[in-house]
């Protein structure tokens, strides 16, 4: 049964210390105080989307169309927030979505490790990035108990991808998600005007530079000759896929296999004909194209195609009450993507598990105060449509 509620009377008891948080409690404030923690050109690779960020803004004001129906007298005393996803039984329904420079936005640049770190201490899964600082290897290390899923972005080279599967499966991943939105980088202005894109700088490419496969095809070590295989990894980097390819990537491994960025239900049961364990229902957090259907519309086809398989979600949860309108229209767990990357840049590990324990605070909340007590009490039926948008 949860207790995550429970932080919220921790920080008040810690009031009558003099003790107030040093760490923001609204998502505006967070945003704010990392921004300026960040210097200008992360910053707007991390805050940054595709053309004027309409869908990036959309996927966060969608959450506005739906609002939780209060009910009365159902006995909420305690809630059960743990959700079973491949075997494993998670104690809450999030998840650290994948962020390919997260190892930026801590100050020492091992920014991979303090988010395992933070998993490791709220048993939230991490869903590593196959962009990363340090090598899958050493992330899984600082997992402990908590589970992570593999991040797949996958190269032209097949040798190489199926290296990448081969160590996230040793190192004991539980899952590989393969992301399909981003095999080419989209049309991202704030990054153009500073002319920055940090992987063409070198930075997130250790599960390249640490690959067998990968420092096979540099004619110099990587530790020689950096800028060298920079453009080798540039060469390399997407793979333009089609459905032809998926009988190759579901050969790679027995772990689920996951697809990131399925927003069309045809696409959902075309990926289940071919053997995929569940999809990620994402729009990139209105990072690659712009102008398009937001995450949180597509939810609901993308679940009743899925028909009982596992449907991961993320783009624009921001709150509390943002997990549990994801839930009650489907999603099996919910994915935080940039609020996570803010705690980090603001109070590194510490950071990232204050940003978990207060969206899990008001889910617990939410679902308490508003009658329902466990996750399979939402539904669909449980949400109304606002007349009254903000
Ligand atoms: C800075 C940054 C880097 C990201 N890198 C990756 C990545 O390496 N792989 C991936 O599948 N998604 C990546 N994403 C997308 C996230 O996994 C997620 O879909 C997105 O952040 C959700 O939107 P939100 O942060 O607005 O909620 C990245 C997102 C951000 C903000
Ligand atoms: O910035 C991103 O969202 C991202 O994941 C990415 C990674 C490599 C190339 C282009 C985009």
């Amino acid at each position: 049964m949860s207790g995550y509620g429970d932080y919220s009377l921790e920080i008040y008891l810690n009031g009558l210390n003099g003790v107030v948080p040093d760490l923001p409690m609204t998502y505006a404030d967070l945003e704010a105080r990392a921004s300026a923690a960040m210097s200008p050109a992360l910053l707007s690779y991390v805050a940054g989307g595709a053309g004027d960020e309409f869908t990036q803004r959309a996927n966060a004001a969608a959450f506005g169309q739906w609002g939780l129906i209060p009910r009365m007298l159902r006995a909420t005393g305690s809630r059960a927030l743990s959700v079973d996803l491949f075997g494993m039984t998670l104690p809450s329904p999030l998840f650290l979505a994948p962020i390919g420079v997260i190892g930026l936005c801590a100050q020492d640049g091992h920014g991979d490790l303090a988010t395992a770190r933070a998993a490791a201490r709220t048993g939230v899964p991490m869903v590593a990035s196959t962009l990363m600082n340090d090598p899958l290897e050493a992330v899984a290390a600082d997992l402990g108990d908590t589970p992570g899923l593999f991040q797949l972005y996958t190269p032209r080279d097949r040798d190489l991808a199926a290296s990448l599967v081969q160590r996230a499966e040793t190192a004991g991943y539980r899952g590989i998600v393969v992301t399909l939105d981003t095999w080419m980088l989209g049309w991202r202005p704030r990054d153009l005007s500073v002319a920055n894109f940090p992987q063409l700088r070198g930075n997130a490419l250790a599960n390249y530079t640490s690959d067998p496969v990968f420092r096979a095809s540099l004619a110099k070590p990587p530790e020689e000759d950096m800028p060298a295989a920079t453009l080798q990894w540039a060469t390399i980097f997407g793979n333009p896929l089609s459905w032809d390819d998926l009988p190759w990537l579901r050969s790679l491994t027995s772990l689920p296999l996951l697809l990131k960025g399925v927003c069309h239900p045809e696409d959902v049961r075309r990926a289940r004909d071919l053997g995929v364990d569940g999809v990620y229902c994402s729009t990139h957090g209105g990072r690659q194209v712009n102008g398009g259907m937001t995450a949180l519309d597509a939810l609901p086809g993308v679940v009743e195609a899925a028909d009982g398989m596992p449907v991961l979600f993320d783009s624009g949860v921001r709150s509390g009450a943002d997990v549990v309108k994801a839930l009650a229209l489907g999603a099996t767990a919910v994915g935080i993507g940039r609020p996570y990357a803010y705690g980090l840049a603001l109070g590194g590990e510490d950071g990232i598990v204050h940003v978990l324990r207060s969206l899990l605070a008001e889910t617990d909340l939410t679902m308490a105060i508003d009658g329902y007590p466990s996750i399979a009490d939402l539904s669909p039926e449980a949400l109304h449509r606002n007349a009254f948008r903000a």
